[in-house]
């Protein structure tokens, strides 16, 4: 296993790229520790599978470089690469049997066969296949095939990666739960550098150590859970993670004070002036209070979601979400107040610092 550091690398599908639009994936620099589990996540379209394919090797970057530890890996082969590769469907052999499938990626190394066996009999377990072992792959439902294909994925000791596809997409519900657990147990017991796309924030944020976070064709912010609730780095974070998402409004800011239409909200530092602005707030730091004490804004419904609600308001036209515990008694002329250390201050939607 090795750190794997990708160095100004960008891919465009286009033999002669013009504007920002044409590069899937913009350029990126980024070191992968080695033996952590990262997440990779964005919507669809954002170049994911893009940025997965040029550290596997499926994919030869237009720009830069990748290096594994010390060796530039940029135009070797996947083969030469030693990663594992998960897909979103199943990539078996249907003719062998469960075994064998599991078996292959082993004996194609010329592991011993009695190693052989002891870590398929070990990953038969893992993926609940053992009764299974003898039948031949053709022969079973789509969600017992990707569970070889992950099986394979993970069955050799040797690998520099193991790279997941959005693994569990054909995969019930509870079992997606069940391998999801068994993933991140793998993770801690062989500590592989594990790097996990996926568009939806649970199974990232369950799964990873460390998020990385794109969003068309850029990485907008690589950090920790807490980091991307605490500190999103872009607005898309903000209202891609937490349910619901940060409250972002246009603003204008000058020193401490951010304007919105005639209200002043305060701000924990001192800021640039900047006329088009946004602010960020999540709404977890919006405390419901009487008319009068803070931002006045019309209350448009309450939502329970069973541990807390949500208090949907509206100020100066723009949505503005709250969450209340679920006896807090909210007062029938209403106002919003924002923690001031928790309101982030965003420029062409990227998180701007206060001045020191
Ligand atoms: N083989 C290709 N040829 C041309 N354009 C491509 C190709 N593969 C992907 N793209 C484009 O590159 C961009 C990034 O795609 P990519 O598949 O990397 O995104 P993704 O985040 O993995 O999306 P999804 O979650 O839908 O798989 C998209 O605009 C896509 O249309």
């Amino acid at each position: 296993m090795s750190r794997i550091v990708l160095d100004g690398i960008a891919h465009s599908y286009r033999s002669n790229p013009q504007g920002a639009a044409d590069w899937a994936l913009k350029e990126v620099n980024h070191v992968w520790e080695d033996g952590q589990a990262y997440a990779l996540l964005g919507p669809s379209g954002c170049g994911k599978t893009t940025l997965l394919n040029l550290i596997s090797g499926l994919l030869t970057p237009s720009r830069g470089r990748i290096l594994f530890g010390d060796s530039d890996v940029t135009d070797m082969p996947p083969e030469a690469r030693n990663i594992a590769q998960v897909f979103q469907f199943p990539v078996i052999y249907d003719t062998m049997s469960v075994f064998d499938n599991l078996a292959f990626p082993l004996r194609n190394r010329r592991v011993p066969e009695a190693e052989v066996r002891t870590r398929v009999e070990e990953m038969l377990r893992i993926i609940d296949l053992q009764d299974k072992a003898k039948r031949k792959a053709a022969n079973l439902s789509a969600d017992e095939k990707q569970k070889i294909s992950l099986g394979r994925g993970l069955v050799r000791s040797d690998v520099n990666a193991i790279l997941f596809d959005e693994p569990l997409t054909v995969i019930d519900p509870h079992m997606k739960w069940v391998l999801r657990s068994q993933l991140k147990h793998l993770h801690k017991r062989f500590g592989f550098t594990m790097i996990y796309v996926t568009h939806d924030q649970t199974e990232a944020l369950t799964f990873a150590d460390k998020v990385v976070v794109m969003y068309e064709g850029e990485v907008v912010q690589f950090g920790t859970p807490e980091e991307l609730f605490e500190k999103p780095r872009h607005t898309f974070v903000g209202y891609f993670i937490g349910s619901p998402g940060m409250n972002v409004l246009p603003a204008s800011v000058d020193g401490r004070e951010a304007i919105l239409g005639g209200n002043r909200i305060s701000l924990s530092g001192s800021y640039e002036r900047a006329v088009t602005a946004e602010i960020g707030v999540r709404p977890e730091f919006v405390r419901v209070a009487r008319a009068g004490e803070g931002l006045p804004v019309q209350i448009r419904r309450v939502e329970d979601l069973g541990r807390f609600r949500v208090v949907r308001a509206s100020l100066e036209g723009h949505e503005v979400n709250a969450v209340v515990g679920e006896d807090q008694e909210l007062p029938a002329e209403a106002s919003l107040v924002f923690d001031p250390a928790r309101v982030n201050v965003y420029v062409d939607s990227h998180l701007v610092e206060p001045r020191a």
